[in-house]
């Protein structure tokens, strides 16, 4: 069985203080295992404090977004080798924000995808599609099509240790989240997609996540779907209980 992930996506939310409330809330309450693992990203400013806090927790830290080269001069950017050199483990790319308001595309998000892979860092690969696309019924060949743009170039040992995120646009942050069913149904198909660009080994390894308004009430039936490898969680995750209530839906829900 896939171990599950349960990421939270900060986004753009909190101050320091609050940042370090939240970890020191929740670090002795994650606990290894084998069922899931528990990341929190949070806006990149608190990265080094909280890979600090939870050094000895079973909490992992990610990252929002990096550029997709070691070094130069891109005023404002952060390189994945400055990830990797941190500690940091995960990266969440290619969300549709990302997308929507910094002029993200295919491309640029395969390219830092492959980057990620260079410096050991496990991207959270983000695809979706808006309402109008699922209304359109193009909700697969959308995604499927986002999928097979991310992957260029990445070998079938890096994409085993990927982490694909489904989110339909319409479900982030407006309180609908798409039925279990259709989730699971998205889910599989991205799992097919990559069954057919690599194998099914390499898709029977894949984990994919759900987001998009994921609450500790709506999770444990999104989490019993096959294809459902965990969540990742913007809104619910800035907050301690919430979370440590997702985490250990990951653990409990069969
Ligand atoms: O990255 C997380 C997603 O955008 C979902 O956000 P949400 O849980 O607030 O809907």
């Amino acid at each position: 069985m896939r171990k599950r992930i349960i990421a939270g996506n900060w986004k753009m939310y909190k101050l320091s203080n609050q940042a370090a409330d939240f970890a020191e809330q929740i670090k002795e309450r994650i606990t290894t295992s084998d069922k899931v693992e528990a990341v929190i990203c949070p806006p990149a400013l608190y990265v080094t404090d909280l890979l600090q806090r939870f050094e000895t927790s079973a909490v992992k830290v990610g990252a929002q977004t990096m550029h997709d080269t070691d070094e130069g001069a891109f005023t404002g950017e952060i390189s994945p080798a400055m990830l990797a050199d941190l500690g940091v483990q995960y990266v969440i790319l290619g969300h549709s924000e990302r997308r929507q308001y910094f002029n993200e595309t295919d491309e640029t998000v395969n390219k830092k995808v492959v980057a990620a892979h260079k410096h050991h860092l496990v991207p959270i690969v983000c695809v979706g599609e808006t309402l109008e696309q699922r209304e359109a019924k193009e909700t697969v060949s959308i995604v499927s099509a986002q999928v097979e743009k991310a992957f260029a170039d990445v070998t079938a040992e890096q994409a085993k240790k990927s982490v694909i995120a489904y989110e339909p646009i319409w479900a982030i942050g407006t309180g609908k989240t798409a039925t279990a069913e259709d989730a699971n149904e998205v889910c599989g198909a991205i799992r097919h997609k990559i069954e057919t660009i690599y194998s099914k080994e390499v898709a029977d390894a894949i984990r994919i996540q759900y987001g998009g308004s994921v609450k500790p009430e709506n999770i444990a039936e999104l989490l019993s779907k096959d294809h459902i490898d965990g969540a990742l969680v913007g809104g619910a995750s800035l907050d301690p209980e919430a979370f440590v209530q997702l985490v250990e839906a990951g653990t409990h829900v069969e």
